[in-house]
């Protein structure tokens, strides 16, 4: 995807808000159409909304980014431990600087957590992306983070399964339609992520926490802590307390500028990705978006949680009705040669993978030839 603007001016616009209540069996038939409207507004311009209202309890979205804070405050040393270079599937700890966006670093470290499999022994001929199945690297320094992100997986899976019939009925197909492309082996995917300013060493005002970029996925819902003061414990400067929250995750307005997806606690912040963007024949967008780093002395943790489906599924067009089909883009958009989209989900997943991670994709894909180029 080609993937616009660049430095940008801020914008004045406020991501929508939706409160999925109005969509629940307790809900009118008013309220529910209502809900719809807004979905479907909100998934074409600008491709991104907050949800509240839920029902994923409080103590499991405080209790998730309590453990990841918790997490990255532990010495380098232990964090290591678990460096995704020890896995061919991309699980586990990415340190600051070692994941690529649009081929510069970005200032966050993380864990990325799959769904619990074996590995696979692949066998000749085996799609190379039945390798991305595996298991976890967890912490043994911190038990509790694999209980609370299993735990924490499921309802976000559960949710997920929801929102994605919602979007179906928002597109006027049977809320259960995109049902059967996700009953047989739907993937969940977390990564605990925090971001810093950059240290000593990057270049002087890097602020690139994630470069933009459009999710290559399906769904995603990021849960966002606001900044904490936070001082690395080498650093000499003393952490201050921030009059107002400085931008951290921004959305592209399409017209040059930023909106600034303000922490709103407990709510997500969703958004569709590249693969539900080709499913709708671009109806509804997958829409660029980055974090600009904290000031020094602060900490930004957040919790991004991404849906699909199967890795063997391929993405079919769904039937727009005759309205929504004459709103389409007339204009077809050209493929970026940095980035193409793969309909095929494991083909586009693994893509991701291997340029967000040079250094495993060195490891235990150099028999692969490359994808795609250097944008992620
Ligand atoms: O940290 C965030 O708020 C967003 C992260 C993100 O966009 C991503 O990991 O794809
Ligand atoms: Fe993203």
């Amino acid at each position: 995807m080609p993937v616009s603007p660049g430095p940008g001016r801020p914008s004045a616009a406020a991501l929508p808000v939706l409160d999925l209540r109005s969509y629940g069996a307790a809900s009118t038939p008013a309220d529910r159409a209502d809900f719809l409207a807004a979905l479907r507004a909100a998934c074409r311009d600008p491709g991104f909304f907050q949800l509240t209202g839920h029902g994923v309890p409080t103590r499991l979205t405080e209790g998730v980014l309590a453990v990841s804070r918790e997490f990255f405050r532990l010495p380098t040393a232990v964090k290591l431990e678990i460096e995704n270079i020890h896995s061919p599937h991309f699980r586990g700890y990415t340190r600051l600087g070692h994941e690529i966006t649009r081929g510069s670093p970005d200032v966050r470290e993380q864990i990325d957590i799959g769904d619990e499999r074996p590995a696979r022994v692949p066998a000749p001929g085996d799609p190379p992306y039945l390798r991305l199945d595996g298991p976890n690297q967890w912490p043994a320094r911190l038990p509790q983070l694999r209980e609370t992100v299993l735990e924490y997986m499921a309802a976000l899976g559960r949710l997920a399964r929801v929102v994605v019939r919602a979007l179906a009925e928002s597109l006027g197909l049977p809320p259960g339609h995109l049902d059967p492309t996700f009953a047989a082996d739907p993937r969940s995917h977390v990564k605990l992520l925090r971001y810093l300013a950059a240290p000593a060493g990057f270049t002087d005002g890097y602020d690139q926490g994630v470069g933009p970029h459009k999710d290559g996925g399906f769904l995603s819902l990021v849960l966002q802590d606001g900044l904490r003061p936070w001082d690395e414990p080498t650093e000499p400067a003393r952490p201050t307390a921030l009059p107002t929250q400085p931008p951290a995750l921004q959305v592209a307005d399409g017209r040059g500028g930023w909106i600034d997806a303000v922490p709103l606690a407990g709510a997500f912040v969703v958004n569709i990705g590249e693969m539900f963007e080709l499913a709708t024949q671009r109806y509804y967008q997958a829409t660029v978006h980055r974090v600009v780093s904290p000031p020094k002395g602060h900490e930004r943790v957040s919790v991004a949680f991404f849906y699909g489906p199967g890795l063997s599924a391929t993405l079919e067009p769904v039937p727009l009705p005759a309205d929504l089909r004459a709103q389409l883009p007339d204009t077809e958009e050209p493929p970026d040669p940095d980035n193409p989209i793969f309909a095929q989900h494991g083909t586009n997943t693994l893509k991701s993978w291997l340029r967000s991670h040079p250094a495993v994709a060195r490891r235990y894909y150099a028999d692969l030839a490359p994808l795609t180029g250097s944008v992620r």
